[in-house]
């Protein structure tokens, strides 16, 4: 059986409920979400329910975000495949601190987003495979990465 995520589809939506800031519990706001991560469901209010490729809820973690939508995506491009991930919402809603461009100095490697992640990710990736062709006394692979930043 497919599991979500796994259509045959090259469009991929994930939902990222964030936890409410200190701000906002001050002011009693009231959180209208409810989310069934099995079936990838987030539920506003009682009754307007909307499903998602993946579906995450305020406790998530950016380790469980970056393994399940991105971790993939990276080993593709070894393979020769692009992708593209993009973070969409109003502001405030998170997309900085998802993607991991707010660039903190020192700040909490478990807190990471999925850039510095990515970019980690495919050096590592890139060095594994050389020392592996090392091992194997085959020639090294050659990799060429070109590198784009845009926040719009
Ligand atoms: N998953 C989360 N866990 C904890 N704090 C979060 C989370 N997501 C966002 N925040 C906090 O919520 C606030 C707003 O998030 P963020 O700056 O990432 O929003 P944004 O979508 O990039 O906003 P803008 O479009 O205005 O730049 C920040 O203080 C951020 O640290």
């Amino acid at each position: 059986m497919p599991e979500a995520g796994d259509e045959d589809t090259s469009v991929r939506v994930a939902v990222r409920v964030r936890p409410q800031l200190a701000r906002e519990k001050i002011d009693m706001c009231r959180t209208c979400t409810s989310v069934t991560e099995e079936s990838n469901q987030v539920t506003l209010g009682s009754d307007r329910m909307f499903t998602y490729d993946f579906v995450f809820d305020m406790d998530s973690r950016q380790d469980v975000i970056y393994d399940k939508i991105v971790r993939s995506l990276i080993e593709g491009c070894f393979d020769g495949y692009n992708a593209t991930v993009f973070a969409y919402g109003q502001t405030g809603a998170g997309k900085t601190y998802t993607m991991g461009t707010g660039f903190e100095p020192g700040i909490n490697p478990e807190e990471e987003g999925i850039i510095p992640r990515a970019v980690h990710h495919l050096f590592e990736g890139i060095k594994l495979r050389k020392e592996k062709a090392e091992e194997n006394k085959e020639p090294p692979p050659e990799f060429k990465i070109h590198a784009q930043f845009m926040e719009v």
